[in-house]
C-alpha cells in the first residue's frame, strides 16, 4: 500500500516515516509539509533519522494525494479538514490522528466520510483505546456516588486540551454512565466553583517538558479506582495510524474508530 505522511517533518510525521519504512506490505509514498517550510526537498528518510529513502519532501498537496492509496494525517484541524476533502476527491484512506477539532470540523469531516474512508482517533495506541473500553466497563459498574476526574500530561509545545484522548476518555466514562457528554463535563475550575456537582466529569490538563503523553481515569469515592496510560515512545501512535491505513484498504465510505480497527467493540469490553 502506498502510504503517503502528512505534516512529515513534525514529531509524529518523524516518528511516522520510520514505522513506515519498517512495516511490511508499505511503501513511503510521499511526504507533506507547510508551504515555506523548510523541509520541503528534503528526503523524507533523512528528516526521520533514517538513510534516505529516495522520496522529497513536498507542499504539492493534489500530486501527493493522486499518487497514495492512503495518507496519515497528524497535522493540524485546518490542515486536516482541508485534506479530508481531497482524500474523498481522491478516494483514499485517511487516517486522522490530529486533535483540537472545533464542533464545525467535526461536522466536515463526517461529510467528507460519505465518501471516503476514514479512520479518526484522538489516540492510535492500542494501550489507550483499551483502556477507552476499560473506562466505559468501570463507568457503567460504578454508581454516580463516584466522581469522574481525568487528567493528562504533555509536552510543552501541545497547542489544544483537553487533549483527543482526555476526550475520548471522557466519552468512554459518558457512554458507561448512560449520560452526555456535553452536559456532564466540566473543562475549567478557578474561583469559587462551589462544590462539585454530582455526576460530573472533570478534566485537568498539565503541560511542561517533553512529556509524549500521560492520562489517568480517576475514580474517587469512598474509595478510589485509577486507570492510567504512559506513552513513553511515538512509535505506539504510528503504529497505531499504519495498521489502521491498512485495515480501511477495500472498506466502504464511512468513519471509523481505533475500536473498529482493533476489533474492541466486538469484544464488547
Ligand atoms: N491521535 C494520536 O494518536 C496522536 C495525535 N497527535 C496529534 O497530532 C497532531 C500533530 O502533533 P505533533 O506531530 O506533535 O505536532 P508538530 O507540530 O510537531 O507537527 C505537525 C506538522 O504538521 C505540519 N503542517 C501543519 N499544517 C500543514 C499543512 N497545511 N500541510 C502540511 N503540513 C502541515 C507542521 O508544519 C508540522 O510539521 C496534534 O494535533 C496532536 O495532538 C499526536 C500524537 C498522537
Ligand atoms: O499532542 C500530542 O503529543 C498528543 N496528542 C494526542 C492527544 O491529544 O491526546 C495523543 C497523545 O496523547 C499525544
Amino acid at each position: 500500500m502506498r502510504i503517503a505522511v502528512l505534516g512529515a517533518a513534525g514529531r509524529m510525521g518523524q516518528a511516522l516515516t520510520r514505522t513506515l519504512a519498517e512495516t511490511p506490505g508499505c511503501t513511503v509514498a510521499g511526504g507533506l509539509e507547510a508551504e515555506g517550510s523548510p523541509a520541503i526537498g528534503q528526503d523524507i528518510g533523512t528528516l526521520a533519522g533514517l538513510d534516505p529513502l529516495g522520496v522529497a519532501i513536498t507542499d504539492d498537496a493534489l500530486h501527493l494525494f493522486a499518487h497514495a492509496d492512503g495518507v496519515l494525517d497528524f497535522t493540524s484541524p485546518a490542515a486536516t479538514v482541508a485534506f479530508a476533502g481531497l482524500a474523498a476527491q481522491a478516494r483514499i484512506v485517511h487516517v486522522i490522528g490530529t486533535t483540537g477539532f472545533s464542533e464545525d470540523d467535526l461536522i466536515k469531516l463526517e461529510a467528507a466520510a460519505r465518501h471516503a474512508v476514514i479512520v479518526k482517533a484522538g489516540n492510535m495506541s492500542m494501550g489507550v483505546n483499551l483502556l477507552a473500553a476499560l473506562t466505559a466497563r468501570v463507568a457503567a459498574t460504578l454508581g454516580p456516588e463516584f466522581d469522574i476526574e481525568i487528567l493528562e500530561m504533555h509536552h510543552r509545545h501541545k497547542r489544544d486540551a483537553p487533549s483527543g484522548t482526555s476526550l475520548m476518555l471522557g466519552a468512554a466514562a459518558a457512554k458507561g454512565r448512560e449520560v452526555s457528554l456535553a452536559e456532564h463535563s466540566v473543562r475549567t475550575r478557578d474561583g469559587e466553583t462551589g462544590p462539585r456537582r454530582t455526576g460530573d466529569i472533570g478534566f485537568a490538563a498539565l503541560r511542561g517538558g517533553d512529556v509524549v503523553g500521560e492520562h489517568r481515569v480517576i475514580f474517587a469515592g469512598r474509595e478510589r479506582i485509577e486507570l492510567a496510560h504512559i506513552a513513553s515512545d511515538r512509535g505506539i501512535f504510528a503504529r497505531g495510524a499504519v495498521t489502521a491505513a491498512l485495515w480501511g484498504r477495500g472498506k466502504s465510505p464511512g468513519l471509523y474508530s481505533m475500536a473498529d480497527v482493533l476489533g474492541l467493540q466486538v469484544l464488547g469490553l
